[in-house]
Order: C-alpha cells, then sequence, then structure tokens
C-alpha cells in the first residue's frame, strides 16, 4: 500500500469517527454501508465509533453500529469498554443497549413483565358466549320463546336505554340497558329486515332446574332499521334510543358495556354486509348470528372457511411512544379531537403485518419519529364499529416530529409532569386527556406508573 492510499484511508476513518463522535447518523450509516471495516476502526487513544458514540449519548448510532455487528468488546488506552463509557457518563439508555446486545431499552424503559391484565372498558365478559348452542337450533328457538330470555333492542345501531339514576362526571346522566321481554319484542321478531343474533347466557345462573329447562337465562340483541319505539308493548315514556356512539356508549357500567360492545359489533357487520362478499348474492343469517351463509349454490364461499362469512373484527394498534430519554411521550391529536386533547398515536394492523411493525410504520407515517422496541401491554374491544385495540408500550430511537397532516392535526413530546397535570386536570395542564373509558388513558397511566420507579 502506497503512503497515498495510506493517508486516504486514515481519512476516511478520521471522518467516520467524527461522525459517530457529533451523532450524525446519515453519514455513519453511508459510510459503512460503503467500508464495512471501519467498524472496529479506532483513533486517538483507542476510541472506537461505538466509544465515542457512547460518550456523547448518540443512541441511534450506538443502535446502528450495534445492529452492524460492531465489535463491543474492545477497549480503548484506558481499558474502558464503550459500555463503560457510557455508564461512566450517565447515558443509562445506551449502557443498557449495550449491556443487552440491542434491546436494553426494554430493561430500563419499559416493565419486566409486559400484559398487566388490566381490564378495559368494553371488555367484561358478563354473559358466557356458550358458542356451541349457536348451531342447536332447537335450543335457540326455545330460549326465543321463553319468558325468561331478556332481548336487547338496537335501531341503527343506537341500544334502547333508560336514564339511571346516578350522575356521571356531574354531567352526563348514567345509562342503562333497556332489558325487554319476549312480548315487547313480538311484532318486531315478525319483521323481515330485523336481524336477531344470540349473545349468551347469564353466568351466575348455572342451576338445572328440570330436564327439559336448563335454567339458563339466555340473552339476544335485535337491530331494526325503522324506529320501532311505537310499536313496544307496554308503552314507556323513560325509554329512547341513545343516539352515537360517543360518547353516549360511555355511559354505561362494566357489565353493559361488555354486552354492547359484543352485540353492536356483529349487529354493525349484519347491518354492512347484507350480500356475500364473494358473489354478491344473497345470504341468510346462521348459528346464532354468527355467520351469513351465501344462498348462491355455486358460491366459493361455500367450500372451506371463509372470513367472509363470520363477524370481522379489525386490529388497530395503539400505542404510546417513550422518547429516548424515558422521561417523555409522544401523543398526538386529530381534527376531530375535542379542543387540547391529545391520545396516543393509532392505526389499522395491515395484512401481513405483525403488531410491532405495524406500531412501527403508524408512528413513522403519522409523526415521522422511529420506534425500536415494542411491548403489549393491554387490549380493548372498540365497537365503533369493531375494532380491538391493540395497546402497547414502545421506545422511540429518533426525535423530530414530522407530523402527516392528512392524518394528524399534530404531535408533540410532553413531559412527565404536563402528563401528570393533565391527569390531574390542574390549572398548568397544556392538554387533555382522552376519557378514562378509552385504552389510550389506560396506556398513558401505565407509562407514568413505570416512570414513577424510575
Ligand atoms: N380506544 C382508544 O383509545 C382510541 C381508539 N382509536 C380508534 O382506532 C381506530 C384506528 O385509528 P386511526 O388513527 O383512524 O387508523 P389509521 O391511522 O390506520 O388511519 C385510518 C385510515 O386508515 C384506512 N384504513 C385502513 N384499514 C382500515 C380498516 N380496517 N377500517 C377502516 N379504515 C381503515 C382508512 O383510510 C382510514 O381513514 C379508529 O377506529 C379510532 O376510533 C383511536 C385512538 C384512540
Ligand atoms: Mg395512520
Ligand atoms: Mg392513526
Ligand atoms: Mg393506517
Ligand atoms: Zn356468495
Amino acid at each position: 500500500m502506497t503512503s497515498v492510499q495510506m493517508s486516504a484511508l486514515d481519512e476516511m476513518v478520521q471522518q467516520f469517527l467524527e461522525h459517530a463522535s457529533s451523532g450524525d447518523l446519515v453519514k455513519v450509516s453511508f459510510l459503512i454501508s460503503h467500508s464495512r471495516h471501519l467498524l472496529n476502526e479506532s483513533g486517538k487513544q483507542g476510541w472506537t465509533a461505538l466509544m465515542l458514540a457512547a460518550r456523547n449519548g448518540h443512541y441511534d448510532v450506538v443502535k446502528a453500529l450495534l445492529s452492524e455487528g460492531c465489535n463491543t468488546a474492545l477497549t480503548n488506552r484506558s481499558g474502558q469498554t464503550a459500555h463503560d463509557i457510557a455508564k461512566f457518563w450517565g447515558h443509562k439508555h445506551i449502557a443498557n443497549l449495550l449491556a443487552n446486545g440491542g434491546d436494553g431499552n426494554l430493561q430500563v424503559i419499559l416493565p419486566n413483565t409486559g400484559a398487566t391484565g388490566h381490564e378495559s372498558y368494553f371488555s367484561r365478559e358478563y354473559l358466557d358466549r356458550l358458542s356451541d348452542k349457536r348451531s342447536d337450533s332447537e335450543w335457540l328457538s326455545a330460549k326465543l320463546a321463553s319468558p325468561k330470555t331478556v332481548f336487547l333492542l338496537f335501531y341503527n345501531l343506537d341500544p334502547l336505554v333508560m336514564s339511571g339514576p346516578e350522575e356521571l362526571n356531574n354531567s352526563h346522566p348514567k345509562m342503562k340497558l333497556c332489558r325487554l321481554g319476549r312480548i315487547s319484542v313480538d311484532e318486531l321478531m315478525k319483521k323481515s329486515d330485523t336481524v336477531v343474533i344470540f349473545l349468551g347466557v347469564e353466568k351466575e345462573d348455572h342451576t338445572l332446574q328440570s330436564k327439559e329447562e336448563d335454567g339458563l337465562t339466555a340473552w339476544f340483541a335485535l337491530n331494526t332499521q325503522e324506529n320501532p319505539i311505537d310499536s313496544l308493548v307496554p308503552k314507556d315514556s323513560n325509554r329512547f334510543f341513545l343516539k352515537g356512539a360517543m360518547p353516549g356508549l360511555f355511559l354505561f357500567d362494566e357489565d353493559e358495556a361488555g354486552v354492547i360492545a359484543q352485540a353492536r359489533s356483529v349487529l354493525a357487520w349484519h347491518s354492512r354486509y347484507s350480500f356475500c362478499p364473494t358473489c354478491g348474492g344473497r345470504t341468510k343469517v346462521d348459528e346464532g348470528g354468527y355467520k351469513r351463509t351465501c344462498l348462491n349454490e355455486g358460491c366459493k364461499s361455500l367450500h372451506g372457511i371463509h372470513n367472509t362469512s363470520y363477524p370481522r373484527v379489525d386490529p388497530v394498534v395503539i400505542m404510546l411512544v417513550i422518547h429516548p430519554d424515558g422521561n417523555q411521550c409522544l401523543l398526538g391529536r386529530k381534527k376531530i379531537f375535542p379542543p387540547g386533547m391529545f391520545s396516543c398515536l393509532a392505526g389499522f394492523v395491515e395484512p401481513g403485518e405483525t403488531i410491532e411493525n405495524a406500531v412501527r410504520r403508524e408512528v413513522l407515517e403519522e409523526s415521522g419519529v422511529t420506534v425500536g422496541p415494542v411491548q403489549y401491554v393491554s387490549c380493548q374491544p372498540w365497537p365503533m364499529p369493531s375494532s380491538l385495540m391493540i395497546g402497547c408500550l414502545s421506545v422511540a430511537v429518533s426525535t423530530d416530529i414530522n407530523v402527516d397532516k392528512n392524518e394528524i392535526e399534530e404531535a408533540r413530546w410532553f413531559t412527565r409532569q404536563q402528563v401528570l397535570d393533565a391527569i390531574a386536570r390542574s390549572n398548568q395542564a397544556v392538554f387533555t386527556m382522552p376519557p378514562r373509558q378509552a385504552i389510550a388513558h389506560y396506556l398513558v397511566k401505565h407509562w407514568i406508573g413505570i416512570n414513577a420507579n424510575l
């Protein structure tokens, strides 16, 4: 090698080390992609790029160097590894990343155990779904005729309710579902456009009464296209259809919220899928309302398993993104949110996508922030119309925000103190939280709980 070539190489090493030291991820990545041998090169006093990035707290550069497979065991002339250096200079997340070979943030910022067992609003299973009875038409007919059976009525997906005696949040009356008997819905059951679905049986009611009667109290839900209030018997002026999903559906107790989540999602599916999605033919309702079977004998949907024949559930990821410093979180607001409210970012999982990748993609699309580790926390059925909100915590590896204005009006990093102020609704609060019934509210509180121990 000539001295000219030597000096060109030295210069490249020098530049590479400088970019690592100043945290220029783009240039570091570019140089590695052209000259991988640079990864473990050292400069003055035996300092490598990894050590320099660790010294100056450049998390994303350290992460990139690790992912390229750089040697973490190298020491400088003082005998320090990059891990020793990060620890010494107080860069806790980088020290942890180096100690754990790439996923260190999980230990520092996220709790050791992911799933919390938290019960979200809309998630309580008040009824036993008894899915094996859905295909037992004799049993279903007996239950539909029984005076003990409970019928819930929906008109265009709005539930029939009565105002409860208690007040919620001082502004909204608490709602109760009207539990109708067979006689009240007799006329409606005869109408061809009324959809009836079997919800399940009351759980605590399993005592066998006689050989003919199993003693189970069954619940069904009906949806009608025309306002049936005048045909209900007996007349009761306290009953009304609760219009719109928000905030109406948040006003029930936890038992009824769970029943509504199940009933409304299945009824919404029927109202949107009256015809066969495969051939456009007419369908009939089967399996207690949990299947629509195509009436066209030649239809492909009659052979094999077809998800078009069953009620759909759309998975949505909803995530609280934590800043690499562990003390801020990323929240965004859509135009339709009430003024001042910020919430977790969320988005539909796409076909062929993992939960983790959906979290990373949606956060990047909506805010421009890159996410590293992702951890599942808790989930929530969301019957508007039929999503499953999959709640995650995740850790950002970049911090610049670049909002996609089509989806989000604004996104910001909020400090722990700002979040605490918002939860406490203090005068200092710079934003308002989503309501307690939304999983976003829980995710934020969950993070605050974790951080309190840091
Ligand atoms: N429980 C909670 O705390 C929160 C719940 N949400 C819910 O999460 C859901 C998804 O959040 P977004 O930000 O709207 O998702 P998103 O960020 O994926 O954007 C929504 C857009 O994606 C498209 N899209 C893709 N797949 C879709 C599907 N299966 N159904 C409908 N649209 C689909 C549509 O163009 C839609 O406008 C919404 O239904 C929203 O109500 C959102 C925030 C908080
Ligand atoms: Mg999106
Ligand atoms: Mg979104
Ligand atoms: Mg999306
Ligand atoms: Zn068909």
